[in-house]
């Protein structure tokens, strides 16, 4: 007998009737069957772009629930336990990006064929995305008209923009040790997209060139570049996508499509931590 065949034997759970089960934890009831093809007959790639984007859902909510707690840990002067989180977000990231390779064997024509259902849906409409957009400081207003016909999202989304995002709270913080933050960075109207302060370069200078004095604000500097970087490399993976899936067609959310995607590619979250690199050592 195998150590397997003794285990099962001996302990494995087999009277399962009113317990706790895998199935019933995971509410794979209702997971395994949100998946609900529009194609007739079924197109046999629907379930790939439906899982695709499921799973993308499920990582940008796991994405918002730790950002959540990263900005109120900042809140509370608990910079360690944000840098934690953010470690945890990079590896988020990381999936959403490798994911890109899956949808990747979708050809043109395959997708052609059941494009049509999708109306005029779009990744646009996405409220996750969105806030996840908002939270690290790529605030719109104009994005909330998406969410009209969704009072509830609308009035969710707005409660983000209208808070400061992980960035103002990182500034606030450093406010807060000593550092000399920019009155109009400490307290503005958080609604309004961030926008590059060049008093700000000095503070991060400082923290850059005494990192053995700041560490924890230099450490914090370097997981915000990381965090930007992998949502940069996410935009970029979803235009090549886009770009080798239907060239240069208008989107169903009714954008120019790839052109639309290239230009959100200039968008910068945290423009002063880019700057300072330039700067260093003069
Ligand atoms: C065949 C695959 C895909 C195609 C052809 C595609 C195409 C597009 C296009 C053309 C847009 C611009 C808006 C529009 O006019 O519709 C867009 C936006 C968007 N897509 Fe996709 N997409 C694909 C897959 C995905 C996947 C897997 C995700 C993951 C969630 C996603 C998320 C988004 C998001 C969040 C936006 C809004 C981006 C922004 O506002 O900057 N897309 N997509
Ligand atoms: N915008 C895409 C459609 C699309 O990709 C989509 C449609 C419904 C739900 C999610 C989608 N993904 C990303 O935009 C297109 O123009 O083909």
């Amino acid at each position: 007998m195998t150590d397997n065949q003794r285990d099962l034997e001996a302990g494995i759970q087999l009277d399962l009737n009113g317990r706790m089960t895998y199935s019933g934890y995971l509410r794979l009831d209702q997971l395994l069957t949100a998946q609900q093809p529009l194609s007739q007959p079924p197109h046999h790639d629907e379930l790939l772009f439906i899982v695709q984007h499921q799973v993308a859902e499920l990582w940008m909510k796991l994405i918002i629930h730790e950002l959540k707690l990263a900005t109120a840990r900042l809140r509370v002067d608990d910079l360690d336990a944000c840098l934690k989180i953010l470690a945890r977000v990079k590896q988020v990231q990381r999936q959403l990006f490798e994911q890109w390779a899956v949808l990747e064997t979708l050809t043109p024509s395959e997708y052609l064929e059941f494009r049509g259902v999708l109306g005029e849906s779009s990744g646009f409409q996405s409220l996750q995305y969105r806030t996840i957009e908002f939270v690290l400081g790529n605030k719109n207003a104009q994005m909330l008209k998406v969410f009209e016909c969704d009072p509830p999202a609308q009035a969710q989304l707005r409660e983000v923009l209208e808070a400061p995002g992980l960035y103002d709270e990182f500034l606030r913080y450093l406010a807060r040790r000593g550092h000399a933050v920019p009155a109009a960075r400490v307290e503005r109207d958080w609604s309004q997209p961030y926008q590059r302060h060049d008093d700000l370069l000095p503070v991060f200078k400082r923290i850059y060139e005494e990192r053995a004095k700041f560490w924890p604000e230099y450490h914090m500097c370097e997981q915000l570049v990381d965090v930007e970087e992998s949502f940069q490399l996410w935009r970029f993976r979803h235009m090549k996508t886009v770009e080798r899936i239907i060239g240069h067609r208008r989107g169903t959310g009714g954008s120019s499509g790839v052109a639309f995607l290239k230009k959100a590619l200039d968008l910068e979250f945290f423009p002063e931590l880019l700057d300072v690199r330039t700067v260093l050592g003069s």
